[in-house]
């Protein structure tokens, strides 16, 4: 049963924005918008605020407020509250690590598109029924790597996919590779201790650096 959907943003225009999604843990609200605008100005578009602190929402709405150059996402949705909350605070897309059945028709029923998170070809077929073509691979070097995305491309066609866990400047290139790969995300991109000590200039070099 393939549903329809009422999305302003189709998950292609996510990946299509930015081939690196920094996984943002944003501990201190004050340390959203900085680090928003250190990202951007690496040259980062697309960006995941995981759901794992108490400040998450907060700083959902902090950057698509005052930074409206990115496209801000939530990461680490669960279930079908954490979505309407992520979408009421601004949240442009939403990312979950997995996905249950009603996550995803949950996902289908909102005005946001959602990517959900797999780490097998049976979750990949869950999501397809139901009309979804763009996955989030997760943890990715641990479910597999690049070798398991090669091996989905042949049964799975036209399903594409964001790997995310466990990379970083050491292989995201190999990932990039994957014609079933449209981006890449990870944390290496912020950093917990640049972020804790504000150093944004830094994060802004790492982001340009792995661009290079
Ligand atoms: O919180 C979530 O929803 C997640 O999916 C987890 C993150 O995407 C990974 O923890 C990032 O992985 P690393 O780049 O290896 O740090």
């Amino acid at each position: 049963m393939t549903m329809t959907t009422q999305w302003k943003l189709q998950p292609t225009d996510v990946f299509q924005s930015s081939k690196l999604v920094p996984v943002m843990v944003i501990e201190n609200i004050q340390d959203a918008v900085p680090l928003a605008k250190a990202l951007v100005a690496g040259g980062i578009k697309v960006l995941e605020v995981t759901l794992r602190t108490d400040c998450a929402l907060e700083a959902i709405a902090a950057i698509a407020r005052e930074v409206p150059e990115a496209l801000v996402g939530a990461g680490t949705v669960m279930n079908r509250k954490q979505l309407a909350e992520v979408e009421a605070a601004g949240a442009k897309f939403a990312i979950s690590p997995g996905a249950s059945r009603d996550l995803l028709i949950a996902g289908k029923e909102s005005s946001i598109p959602l990517i959900p998170g797999v780490a097998s070809i049976s979750e990949v077929m869950k999501g397809l029924e139901l009309g979804y073509t763009e996955f989030k691979f997760f943890p990715a070097e641990a479910s597999g790597g690049v070798a398991a995305l090669k091996a989905f491309s042949g049964p799975l066609n036209g399903v594409v996919f964001c790997p995310t866990g466990g990379i970083g400047v050491h292989n995201y290139k190999d990932y990039l590779a994957l014609k079933n790969v449209a981006c890449v995300g990870g944390s290496w991109m912020a950093p917990a201790d640049l972020v804790n000590q504000g150093q944004w200039q830094q994060i802004t070099d790492i982001c340009q650096q792995t661009l290079a």
